[in-house]
């Protein structure tokens, strides 16, 4: 078995319950699976929510607080017991955890970043569970990560995991909110998080949840675009984790499955840089995103960036990026060939494909989706 780099994110209402206490059952089903992955060998980083949720009633507040100051305060107060209560059931499996608190700083300043990197990629060495969440009592409201959601897309980009793993309370992404549309259907597998799908997540479903599954594909996008391949949903027991590591989990499986396809290509999709840009029409973007075939010179309108044959470059299409691929032509080469037919210049050159199909890896995300 290949051991992977893993981030598993578990949201309040997968810890809490709406009262402001620690529900003991789930929690301890999450450890066992925790424990259960770590010991097959696979390093875990944890970003666990529920400071807030923990904390509230123990401040005397009916409900998950409104205000800023409410929930600064009871984050302060819910984090000890959270973490009380990992070292506490930790314990019983020999693990220790570690826990780190940060800040959206943390990840814009180069030197701060490369600290949390190394301090990390430490813990996991000597085996140590890091438990991440959000420093809530000293982040600023317009400086907030905006949910651990987003943390956690951004902590699998930076410790480079090979999976991230969001449980939350229900079994994945359908194409409505099922609490309000009961026929909504669930997506086993998305290769590709389109506007629609964006539109039919809804906001949270519980009482201490934030975000909802919104912010979640919001997040699956960020951690596909740097490379993670995302799971959302949910389990129990003890092999919950390794089910979902094996391709079994309850929930949805999000971006291309980056082991069928062959390295170069995905040397193309992860690490590669873009040399330039090629801009092409409604009727090439089909051919290279549906039906699977080359790009020819007849659907390009524009090329920019200098780069030479065998380099990569972008393709993008009319609402914007497509897809990455190594070009045959140097831009000096493509330059006269832009908008021809392949009858016209077939004669002068051996082959006509700007990006042959072999060498096209489309993106994982949207471009326009942010726009
Ligand atoms: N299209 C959708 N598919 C699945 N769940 C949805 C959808 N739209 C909204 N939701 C809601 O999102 C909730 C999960 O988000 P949230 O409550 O923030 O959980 P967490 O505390 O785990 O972050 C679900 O309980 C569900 O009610
Ligand atoms: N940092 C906050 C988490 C806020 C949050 O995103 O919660 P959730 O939607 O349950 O993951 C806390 O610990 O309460």
């Amino acid at each position: 078995m290949e051991k992977k780099r893993v981030v598993i994110k578990i949201g309040s209402s997968s810890l809490t319950n709406a009262k402001g206490e620690i529900d003991h059952h789930k929690f301890s089903d999450h450890i066992r699976a925790i424990a259960a992955l770590k010991r097959i060998g696979h390093e875990v980083i944890l970003v666990s929510s529920g400071a807030v949720a923990a904390g509230f009633k123990r401040l005397g507040y009916p409900s998950r607080p409104v205000t800023l100051k409410g929930k600064q305060a009871a984050a302060a107060v819910g984090q000890s017991i959270l973490i009380q209560q990992y070292m506490d059931e930790l314990a019983q499996f020999g693990l220790t955890p570690a826990q780190i608190l940060l800040t959206r700083q943390d990840f814009s300043k180069k030197d701060r970043y490369h600290n949390a990197y190394s301090t990390l990629t430490e813990l996991l060495a000597r085996g140590i569970l890091p438990i991440i969440n959000e420093n809530d009592t000293v982040s600023v409201a317009e400086l907030t990560f905006g949910d651990n959601d987003m943390l956690s897309a951004l902590v699998s980009g930076l410790v480079h995991a090979d999976e991230l793993i969001i449980l939350t309370d229900i079994n994945g992404l359908y194409n409505a909110n099922p609490k309000l549309e009961p026929n909504a259907k669930r997506f086993d597998f998305i290769r590709e998080i389109t506007d629609d799908m964006l539109a039919a997540a809804g906001a949270a479903g519980s009482k201490v949840g934030t975000g909802g599954m919104k912010s979640k594909l919001i997040a699956a996008n960020t951690a596909l675009s740097l490379g993670v391949h995302v799971f959302i949903g949910t389990g129990q027991g003890a092999n919950k984790l390794i089910d979902i590591m094996e391709g079994h989990g309850d929930g949805t499986y999000l971006g291309e499955d980056l082991s069928t396809i062959n390295s170069r290509k995905q040397w193309i999709a992860l690490y590669s840089e873009s040399r330039g840009k090629i801009y092409v029409d409604e009727g090439a973007e089909q051919a290279i995103m549906e039906k699977g075939s080359s790009l020819l010179p007849a659907g390009i309108y524009k090329v920019s960036g200098i780069f030479k044959k065998g380099e990569v470059v972008e393709v993008c299409g009319l609402k914007g990026l497509l897809g990455k691929g190594e070009v045959s032509y140097s831009s000096e080469e493509l330059q006269p060939l832009i908008g021809k037919r392949s009858d016209e210049i077939e004669q002068q050159l051996s082959h006509v494909e700007v990006i042959h199909r072999d060498k096209w890896v489309p993106s994982l995300i949207r471009s326009d989706i942010y726009e």
